[in-house]
């Protein structure tokens, strides 16, 4: 028998699910798991019955009301009265579909992307899709997973199938070891703005180097999460001792001889020595310091110690045209240090950073002080799961008591689709992944950070070094 050739992590996992050839780079695909939230969820379940179609496998979808629905303190699904038809449409339509609905105030519940691995919903080798972009999140896991748009949403539910066009691969490798201050939020804006935020489109991106297997999984969804706003629709992570024991005793995670047989073909997953990726890019990450957006785009990102760029300095016209765009509407001062910019409101939360290592870590470097009194800071923890986690430990506590409000789960100020927004001219800290024009409200400025520069925002009252904690 002749040797096979090498491939890639994403070769595997594709390779394992083609269920037909279609040619030229066309495959029809095996989708593994359906995540289904109330926007994008409740219109698929919808225009399926509109056709007086059935969800094929009921048993491999979950859904969650997540975007539209409140997160104050004792909301119910018609507290932001603008999402409650969604939310009951998401309830009614899983129920008759026979899909699996964590409703609010269940464990379960929360942001679609952290409940897919936090309830074992999403696990090595599998292909997982979901009408929301950041569907990239699950690739951690050591999975093809990816955000589909309304029409392959529908078919997918119907056939459990996608007609996919195969991208091609490219392999992020980050050399070295981050320094103290510095995790994978930091890396994800660095790798975006070193690259920029178009790098990705067309490529499935596997992450790997030193740097990402010392990460845990929850780190690696953090970067992960954020391969979109390198334009890349697929990221993902190869499977590992750590996931292997991320994986384990989760709800919805194979058991007993079920997870040995699993756990065994997930160890064959990993790229094989030698093989091709269509793309590979470097990225030295020693000198890399906490770094927040100063812009409009991912991209615009730059160290904590850095400064606004200017415009003169820029490579071409657009390049110049862009940040003076930025800079305007972000209300800043071009070379101006970005440390020490007064913010108004602090954001912890979304599918980027919102799970309990975050929240831990958010927590750990408050020590006693307080939320600067010009500053209103909301922690929204990204699912009930980890609410009830946090608050065994008493995380909520050491945030309420240093003047930040807790909250329940869901996506929050992140995109605002439940009313939750700054004003305008006011300027956020968020954890979140996109800083887009009026992303968090309209005139909204918002720079995207670590939940450790968070807390450096919120505590003194403008953007700072989280390392001077
Ligand atoms: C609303 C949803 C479809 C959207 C997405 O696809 O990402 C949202 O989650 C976002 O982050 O902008
Ligand atoms: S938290 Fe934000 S980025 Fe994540 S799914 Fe919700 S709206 Fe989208």
């Amino acid at each position: 028998m002749s040797e096979s050739k090498p491939r890639t992590l994403f070769d595997k996992i594709w390779d394992a699910h083609v269920v037909q050839d279609l040619g030229e780079g066309w495959d029809l695909l095996h989708i593994d798991r359906h995540l289904l939230h109330d926007l994008s969820g409740t219109a698929g379940l919808r225009d399926l019955a509109e056709r007086g179609m059935r969800v094929r496998n009921p048993e491999l979808a979950f859904s969650t009301p997540d975007h539209a629905v409140s997160s104050a303190p004792g909301r119910t699904g018609d507290t932001f009265a603008g999402g409650a038809r969604l939310y009951h449409g998401l309830k009614l339509l899983s129920e008759r579909s026979g899909v699996r609905l964590f409703d609010l105030g269940e464990p379960g519940q929360g942001i679609v992307h952290v409940i897919g691995p936090e309830l074992g919903i999403v696990q090595p080798g599998m292909t997982l899709i979901c009408g929301d972009s950041h569907t990239c999140t699950n690739g951690a896991l050591g999975a093809i997973a990816f955000g589909v748009g309304s029409s392959e949403l529908t078919h997918a539910l119907a056939s459990q199938t996608l007609v996919l066009r195969r991208p091609r691969t490219l392999r992020v490798v980050f050399e070295g070891l981050p320094g103290p201050g510095v995790g994978a939020k930091d890396l994800a804006l660095t790798l975006i703005a070193r690259l920029g935020a178009s790098v990705g489109n067309g490529f499935a991106v596997e992450y790997a180097g030193d740097a990402v297997s010392a990460m845990s999984v929850e780190q690696r969804m953090t970067l992960c999460n954020m391969s979109i706003e390198l334009g890349a629709r697929i990221g993902l992570v190869a499977p590992d001792q750590a996931t292997e024991s991320y994986v384990r005793g989760r709800p919805y995670a194979p058991d007993g001889e079920q997870f040995a047989k699993a756990a065994s073909w997930w160890r064959t997953l990993a790229s094989d020595a030698g093989a091709h990726h269509d793309r590979e890019e470097r990225i030295q990450i020693a000198d890399v310091a906490p770094t927040l957006t100063w812009g409009i785009s991912p991209e615009h990102a730059v160290s904590v110690d850095g400064c606004v760029p200017d415009p003169a300095q820029a490579r071409d016209e657009a390049q110049q045209q862009a940040w003076q765009v930025a800079i305007d509407y972000m209300g800043l001062q071009a070379g101006a240090s970005l440390a020490g910019t007064r913010v108004d409101r602090v954001f912890i939360g979304s599918c980027t950073n919102s799970r309990l290592s975050d929240l831990r870590e958010a927590a750990s470097l408050i020590r006693g002080r307080s939320v600067a009194s010009h500053v209103r800071a909301w922690v929204v923890p990204g699912s009930e799961n980890v609410k009830r986690a946090a608050q065994a430990e008493g995380l909520d506590e050491v945030f309420r008591s240093a003047g930040f409000e807790w909250r329940e789960p869901g996506c929050s100020m992140c995109v605002a689709a439940n009313g939750e927004q700054a004003s305008p001219g006011e300027r956020v800290v968020s954890t979140s992944n996109r800083n887009f024009v009026g992303r968090q409200g309209p005139g909204v400025r918002t720079h995207l950070a670590s939940p450790a520069s968070a807390v450096a925002a919120a505590l003194f009252g403008a953007i700072a070094d989280p390392r001077s904690l």
